[in-house]
């Protein structure tokens, strides 16, 4: 079953169009990445996915019923949650309570929210860190506090915005089986990604965004040897000057 269908959707700031006209379906129970090069769109289609931003145009539907226009913290009681790529705790508060924020989605009572985010902190490693002032994290445990607090309001789709940015590849080689067992948990996900190693790992489908236009999409192996893919990170030409070098060297 696809589980998201964001379609058509189009967003202009001004004179600039930074989404044009973009699709992309989520399958349920499927890791779906989205990359592309800086400045792509990829941040403001999340935006419009998860309700911060409305569309010019497109539909949002969400196991079978349209959102689009529907705010944020309604997607999320539906079960949709994201991630943001600049990592904002609460940072007067401890993780515990930095994670129960989301689990307040579905509780008024606060021993049950605590008690979840401890069960959710666990999930990602932070289980010795509960107590911690949440400003006292370095960025690895911010990232994962991040990942908590979504996973606290019990997410059907988690959208997650570089989570692995700014982790150095010990700490990645460490988050990357988190992602895959919060999938075995029932939990789809959405990623956006930079790290191809993390893409090629975790995706069973990629969605490939420049200059706000989708230009590609299917199974990472393949969509990476795609002239257009190539061409979108490394300029025009870009394909035909790699596959010349590699003939010359054979
Ligand atoms: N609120 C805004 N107002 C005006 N322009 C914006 C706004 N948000 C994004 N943009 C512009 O829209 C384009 C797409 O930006 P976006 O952040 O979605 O790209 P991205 O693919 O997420 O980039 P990155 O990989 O660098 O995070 C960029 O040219 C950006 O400057």
């Amino acid at each position: 079953m696809t589980m998201l269908k964001a379609h058509n959707l189009t967003k202009r700031f001004s004179g600039l169009l930074a989404v044009d006209d973009a699709t992309i379906d989520v399958a349920e129970g499927s890791i779906t990445g989205l990359i592309g090069p800086n400045g792509a769109g990829k941040t403001t289609l999340f935006a419009m996915i998860a309700g911060f931003l409305n569309p010019n145009a497109g539909t949002v539907t969400f196991q079978n019923e349209d959102i689009t226009g529907e705010k944020p913290h309604l997607r999320a009681r539906r079960g949709l949650a994201r991630t943001f790529q600049i990592v904002q705790p609460f940072a007067g508060l401890d993780v515990r309570d930095n994670i129960a924020v989301g689990a307040f989605l579905h509780t008024k009572d606060p021993a049950e929210a605590r008690c979840l985010a401890t069960l959710t902190a666990e999930k990602v490693g932070l289980g010795h860190e509960l107590d911690k002032l949440a400003s006292g994290l370095t960025i690895a445990g911010r990232k994962r506090l991040e990942l908590a607090r979504a996973l606290a309001t019990k997410p059907k789709l988690l959208l997650l915005d570089e989570v692995l940015a700014g982790l150095n590849p010990s700490e990645i080689r460490d988050v990357l089986p988190i992602i895959r067992q919060i999938r075995e948990e029932g939990v789809t996900i959405l990623m956006i990604e930079h790290i191809m190693q993390a893409v090629m790992n975790l995706c069973d489908t990629v969605y490939v965004l420049s200059q706000g236009k989708m230009i590609a999409s299917g199974e990472p192996r393949l969509v990476c040897t795609d002239t257009a893919v190539i061409e979108a990170y490394l300029g025009h030409g870009a394909a035909a000057r790699i596959k010349a070098e590699g003939a010359a060297h054979a």
